[in-house]
């Protein structure tokens, strides 16, 4: 595979849920190696969008391309071979332990009744380790916190080793210091691994840093696109969340960063 090869091609995505266009003519596409934020506002369809590539939500035409192959032509097995998902709300239905959570997502790579092999085990130690879990690997899932579960399905994502991982508001539960860690290491999974993410994100900051382009979402449809550079624009962020804020440069990493300004009376 190329580098610059698209491995999640979005084009002309709409999608109705109810009596609601929640979704339109939204286009996105994601390289191998590259991290693609996702910005909007609650409601503005960031989840239904993931959901789409995954065929939680089924598209409505040819609109969803996974390395090439249109998601409606490939089994959910298929699918769960090419892509990692960590949804928004993690439901774990059964009290498993950490580390058979993290072993579910070797699944697609088995064979019916195949035993795991010695890379499944190697995928799946790895992965925990990378969150930080190895360690609490015995515990069950109705045993830890929040943040550890999130870390949990972050390390099953990264043992079925996809070529496109998404991530629903990846950091939603997690201490500054795990979100940074943890989209430290997404970035770092997908440059060494050549795996193409998109990441939701309500922190605008964590987005600016770990992103390498920026999708913005408003009520369905794409309002701006670009580098962090190029959507860092307090209009943008007026028109996006209906905020003041002013666009600063980090002092270490150069990126673009946004501090807030409080409504008139605060
Ligand atoms: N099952 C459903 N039936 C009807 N409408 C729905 C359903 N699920 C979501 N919606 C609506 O679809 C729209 C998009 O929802 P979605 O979850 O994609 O937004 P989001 O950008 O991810 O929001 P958030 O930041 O709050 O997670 C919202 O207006 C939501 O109310």
């Amino acid at each position: 595979m190329a580098q610059d090869e698209v491995v999640l091609r979005c084009e002309g995505v709409g999608a109705s849920l109810g009596d609601r266009r929640v979704l339109d003519a939204v286009g996105v596409w994601v390289k191998r190696g590259e991290v693609v934020g996702v910005l909007g506002p609650n409601g503005a369809g960031k989840s239904t969008l993931l959901r789409l590539v995954v065929r939680v939500l089924e598209p409505e035409v040819e609109c969803v391309w996974v390395c090439g192959e249109e998601v409606r032509s490939l089994s959910q097995k298929e699918i769960a071979r090419r892509v990692g998902y960590v949804p928004q709300q993690v439901v774990v239905p059964f009290p498993f332990t950490l580390e058979e959570v993290v072993r579910m997502g070797r699944w697609p790579h088995l064979g019916r009744l195949q035993p795991e092999g010695e890379r499944d085990v190697r995928a799946v130690r790895e992965a925990m380790e990378e969150v930080g879990v190895w360690g609490i690997r015995g515990r069950r899932v109705g045993e830890v916190s929040g943040g550890e579960l999130q870390r949990v399905v972050l390390a099953r994502a990264f043992a079925q080793e996809p070529a496109v991982l998404l991530l629903d508001e990846p950091t939603s539960h997690l201490d500054p210091g795990f979100a940074c860690r943890v989209m430290g290491l997404v970035r770092g999974v997908c440059r060494r691994r050549g795996v193409g993410a998109l990441a939701t994100f309500h922190d605008i900051n964590l987005a600016l840093l770990y992103a390498d382009r920026l999708v913005c979402l408003k009520e369905g449809k794409v309002l701006a696109s670009g580098t962090p550079e190029e959507v860092a624009d307090p209009a943008l962020f007026r028109d996006l969340y209906g905020i003041e804020v002013v666009c600063i440069s980090h002092p270490v990493s150069g990126r673009p960063q946004v501090v807030f300004v409080p409504e008139a009376g605060l």
